[in-house]
């Protein structure tokens, strides 16, 4: 049942609202004053309604007190300034004395109906976090595993993060897990790659500029830091900022200012920066190509994510997670990979890692006509395709080229590796056999994949 405490010292009022309520069926508990209502067990309420002017302190204090429970605050006619207050602080609603029934009624009930979707968003926005800790992180070898558990503890530090790892390794998804954990998440998430911005535009894009501050600049511009207020800026590549920005980028770290290009003021702004890069920045710091002050800053906290060939079981998981959402993405159903093509996947160096992986994945959904991935659909270096580009002799027909061809290699070649070498489509390969009374010998390779 719905419990509601009204807070109000006049009597005569406070009994005529606890009555109009019980009617509704609402559980009333009543108080004449915020310690008395303190006396109580606040936490077991759904909804305080409670004077502004009271005998000692105001009801308005409570909202601080209760939340996140809603606080209705009654004002008089007179004291509509009390009520912008109230609102200000907090307040779920107010309404004015005398109030008539129903109005009271309805704002009840909307407080109500508020509360109780907020309330179930944050349960299933946790019951989500509990199952995938990390969301869209694949991956429970011993290196992600502790990946996960740092990304979880300084969620909530608020602390710079330096993101270390290859390219392609998911350094922008961890920056993402982190904002999205942490107490920032209703706020902006805004990603740079500072290493695709040329070097006279960056510091413009970053904090902002006056109009006239340069050839061109018609209007004032805001940057992406100040995009970010309130929230946190992903800042991709690091290492290649020039030497002027990363005086400016300290600047923001150290004092919380920017200022835009071109004006005299500083602006207070409100950031999370985490940073990512694949460099050597201990290397570039010896050289004096990176700030030493400023590389300090950034690595408060670092996480280093493993190569995947570091990843062990994980890259089977993952590869079938990325083929699951290449073959969505392309409306393709009942796609497999081949135990060929895995062990080709675990041979594989992936030196673009996860992303290239997931390329290689999207590649073979398109080149694929059955339901098994092959190794040539991969088309990684270790496809065997070479043969294919010896033309046939001269005076041969393609018919007897085939043929040959088929003959030769099917001993040491899947259906799908001839296929691909032969620059057909595997049903086209089956086609052309039936046709030249070419049979697939048996036992087939690709047999219980
Ligand atoms: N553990 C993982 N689980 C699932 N997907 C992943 C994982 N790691 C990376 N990815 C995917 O791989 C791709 C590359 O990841 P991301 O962009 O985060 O890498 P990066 O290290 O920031 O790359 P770069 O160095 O090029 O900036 C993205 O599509 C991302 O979703």
């Amino acid at each position: 049942m719905t419990h509601i405490l009204i807070v109000e010292d006049e009597a005569v009022i406070r009994r005529q609202l606890a009555r109009l309520l019980s009617r509704q069926g609402y559980q009333i508990s009543e108080a004449g004053s915020v310690p008395e209502a303190e006396s109580l067990s606040l936490k077991d309420c759904d909804l305080i309604i409670a004077d502004v002017r009271l005998p000692g302190a105001s009801g308005t204090e409570l909202i601080a007190r209760v939340a996140p429970t809603p606080v209705l605050i009654m004002t008089s006619y007179a004291s509509i300034r009390s009520a912008v207050e109230a609102m200000q602080l907090g307040a779920a609603d107010y309404i004015a004395k005398p109030f008539n029934h129903e109005e009271m009624l309805l704002t009840i009930e909307r407080i109500l109906k508020t509360g109780l979707l907020a309330r179930q968003n944050a349960a299933l926005k946790k019951d989500l976090e509990r199952q995938y800790p990390t969301m869209g992180m694949i991956g429970n070898c011993s290196a992600m595993r502790e990946v996960r558990d740092r990304v979880q503890r300084v969620a909530g530090a608020e602390v710079t993060v330096l993101i270390r790892g290859e390219s392609g390794t998911g350094k922008e998804l961890v920056a993402r897990a982190i904002h999205d954990q942490g107490a920032r998440r209703d706020g902006p998430f805004i990603a740079v790659n500072c290493a695709a911005i040329p070097d006279n535009l960056i510091e413009a894009e970053l904090f902002g500029h006056e109009k006239g501050a340069f050839t061109g600049a018609t209007q004032r511009k805001e940057g992406l830091i100040a995009a970010a207020n309130g929230g946190t800026l992903f800042m991709d590549e690091v290492g290649e900022l020039a030497p002027a920005v990363q005086a400016r980028l300290l600047r923001v770290l150290q004092e919380g200012e920017i200022r835009p290009v071109g004006s005299t003021q500083s602006r207070r702004v409100n950031v999370r920066v985490l940073a990512a890069t694949h460099r050597d920045l201990e290397q570039m710091v010896r050289e004096k190509s990176f700030r030493e002050d400023l590389y300090y800053r950034l690595k408060v906290m670092e996480i280093t994510l493993p190569p995947l060939r570091a990843r062990g079981e994980d890259l089977e998981v993952l590869a079938e997670h990325l083929l699951a959402q290449a073959a969505q993405r392309l409306n393709r159903s009942g796609l497999r990979l081949s135990q060929r093509a895995l062990a080709a996947i675990r041979r594989h160096d992936w030196p673009g890692n996860v992303r290239e992986l997931g390329n290689a994945l999207e590649r073979a959904v398109i080149l694929c006509d059955g339901p098994a991935i092959e190794p040539d659909h991969l088309a990684l270096p270790q496809a065997p395709a070479r043969d294919a580009m010896q033309l046939p002799a001269g005076g041969q027909s393609l018919e007897d080229y085939f043929r040959q061809f088929v003959l030769a290699k099917q001993d040491s070649m899947s259906e799908s590796e001839l296929a691909r070498a032969l620059g057909i489509s595997r049903k086209t390969l089956w086609e052309r056999r039936s046709k030249m009374n070419l049979p697939r010998k048996t036992p087939d390779r690709t047999a219980g994949e």
